[in-house]
């Protein structure tokens, strides 16, 4: 089966944190994730987070650290998800994708409905 390689962002203002909704339009519907997507062909992993953000929520972050990727198979595909600790820089948060956002201490996190493949990683950052 198909294995998709996807970064995403932790993303800091202050001392919140950044989680968006998945629309119910697009695959694992209305499940919170941390903002990203795809790696392009020949793209680094720093250069995809940074280009999702931008295009999905129109600001500029600044990498921090990098956790731990996580394998997960999904019932129609396998997923590599690369996950970084980021902090905001610029811009005006706006949703060109997801349905909603929530900025949240990192110990309220773990309330959201997040994609599966999104919970070891909540449960590395939440250690941390
Ligand atoms: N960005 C992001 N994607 C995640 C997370 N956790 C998780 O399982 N995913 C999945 C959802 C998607 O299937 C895939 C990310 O791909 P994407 O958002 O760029 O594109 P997509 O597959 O939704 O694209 P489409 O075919 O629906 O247009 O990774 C996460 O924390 N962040």
């Amino acid at each position: 089966m198909k294995t998709i390689s996807v970064t995403c962002a932790i993303i800091y203002f202050e001392n919140k944190i950044l989680a968006v909704q998945r629309s119910e339009t697009m695959k694992l519907p209305l499940k919170w994730e941390f903002p990203g997507g795809k790696i392009e062909m020949g793209e680094s992993e720093i250069d995809c987070v940074k280009r999702e953000i931008l295009e999905e929520l129109n600001i500029h972050i600044k990498i921090k650290q990098k956790l731990t990727s996580v394998n997960h198979q999904y019932s129609d595909f396998r997923i590599n998800l690369i996950p970084f600790i980021a902090e905001y820089i610029s811009g005006e948060l706006k949703l060109k994708e997801h349905s909603a956002h929530v900025l949240l201490d990192k110990n309220e996190l773990y309330k959201l409905n997040w994609a599966e493949a999104d919970l070891p990683i909540l449960k590395e950052f939440t250690a941390l």
